[in-house]
């Protein structure tokens, strides 16, 4: 099984940074969040500062633990295990993606994710509301 780390980097307006994986890979084309697989030794948290430097030059800072999903690839099992994720430092580069853009939850269906994603993003849903909902409260 292999744990895979992603990040959910929300801007102001609740959108979330997705990034198409380019020509050459597996899964070619489909979109996904910034994140890779946690080596022996690291933290998924860790695991995000180091992919998100490596493939969009962002310093990134890993905070609560959104929500994990099991997904069966015919090449294996992957651990999705989501983040929510801070910039600390960069605009997002594209250095090993060939297109990113920041969609809202409910706007992410029109893009094609990986099939790991599709249950994960039943799973933000929820997470999107709680955050708003609380957010709306402490502004009075
Ligand atoms: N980063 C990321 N990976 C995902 C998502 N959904 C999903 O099934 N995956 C899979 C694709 C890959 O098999 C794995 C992430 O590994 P990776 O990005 O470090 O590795 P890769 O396959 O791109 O390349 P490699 O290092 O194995 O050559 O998890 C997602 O939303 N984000």
């Amino acid at each position: 099984m292999t744990r895979v780390a992603v990040a959910i980097i929300t801007n102001k307006k609740h959108q979330v940074l997705i990034a198409r994986r380019p020509a050459g890979k597996v899964m070619e084309g489909c979109w996904e969040f910034p994140g890779g697989k946690v080596e022996l030794g690291e933290t998924p948290e860790e695991c995000l500062v180091r992919e998100l430097k490596e493939e969009m030059d962002l310093t990134v800072m890993a905070g609560r633990f959104i929500s994990e999903i099991s997904y069966d690839y015919d090449w294996g099992e992957v651990k999705l295990l989501a983040f929510e994720t801070h910039i600390v430092e960069g605009e997002p580069q594209l250095l090993e993606h060939d297109a990113m853009v920041w969609v809202s939850l409910e706007g992410m269906g029109d893009y094609g994710m990986t099939p790991a994603d599709e249950p994960l993003i039943e799973d933000l849903l929820q997470w999107i509301r709680e955050k708003t909902s609380f957010e709306g409260e402490t502004k009075g």
